[in-house]
């Protein structure tokens, strides 16, 4: 088993003349939290499209349980257990708290039978749902309307929702974006109980979040790698304050 269950070597994306990301390597530990953090615009959202094969690299790898996987699709990245937090949609507001898990259980079985057509396929479907609902303390909010959910709760249905493609390794897009502090409390529990048996790879920009959960922080500036390490030492690093830190806590 690789030490790395992920890992990008020399990874660039180029935009025209301009490197968004530049010869980026990665290394995330097996069972890790790790953030990937950095000033507006440093790269970040565009290390994740090239990670989950969303945009194709210019140059370099990323290698998925030590196995390249660089341009295989996002499809096949998802099924080889690296998925990237799904977003709740508009239509999906449309439906219960069931039902959008339900149907995130189902892309894995879509293959197996035509849910589209057949209730009573969706309805085997509902105990595994009720579980993972339960899991992210959703449970008695199963019939309501995800559209009436707090904006909290609705992070947690998409964390279970994604959680329902059984990932291996779970990549997190600013999962505190737009948070009040009692929001933020309670999806930091629900990422710290994940990570128990799992990987995460997560962009935030919520610097206590990001020193309480992460073991490991690879900092981003201009599309290259600035520090990587543990909080402490990467937030003493005087480039990081400089790119970053220092803007922050200005
Ligand atoms: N499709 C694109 N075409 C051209 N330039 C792009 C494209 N996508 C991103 N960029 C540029 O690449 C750079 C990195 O952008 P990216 O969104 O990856 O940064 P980020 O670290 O995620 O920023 P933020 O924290 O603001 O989300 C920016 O200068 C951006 O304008």
């Amino acid at each position: 088993m690789a030490d790395f269950v992920l890992e990008t070597r020399n990874l660039t994306k180029s935009f025209g003349g301009f490197k968004a990301v530049s010869d980026v390597s990665l290394q995330v530990k097996r069972g890790n939290i790790h953030a990937l953090i950095g000033p507006n615009g440093a790269g970040k959202t565009t290390c994740f499209n090239l990670i989950t094969n969303f945009l194709t690299p210019t140059s370099g790898q990323i290698l998925l349980d030590g196995r390249n996987v660089t341009g295989i699709g996002a499809s096949q990245i998802a099924r080889m257990g690296m998925v990237r937090s799904f977003q709740i949609s508009a239509t999906f507001g449309s439906m219960t708290v069931l039902e959008n898990v339900r149907i995130a259980l189902q892309r894995r079985e879509v293959n197996t039978f035509n849910f589209w057509s057949s209730e009573r396929g969706l309805d085997r479907l509902n105990g595994r749902a009720m579980e993972l609902l339960d899991w992210v303390g959703l449970a008695d909010l199963a019939q309501r309307s995800a559209s009436e959910l707090s904006y909290g709760r609705r992070r947690a249905l998409e964390i279970a929702a994604t959680l329902a493609q059984e990932p291996s390794v779970l990549l997190l897009d600013e999962p505190m974006a737009g948070m009040g502090r009692e929001d933020i409390r309670t999806i930091a529990d629900l990422i710290r109980r994940i990570s128990a048996s799992r990987t995460i790879l997560m962009v935030e920009h919520n610097l206590s979040v990001v020193a309480d959960l992460s073991d490991r922080i690879t900092v981003l500036a201009r599309g290259q790698v600035l520090a990587e390490g543990v909080y402490a030492e990467v937030s003493k690093n005087p480039d990081v304050i400089d790119a970053y830190m220092g803007g922050q806590h200005a």
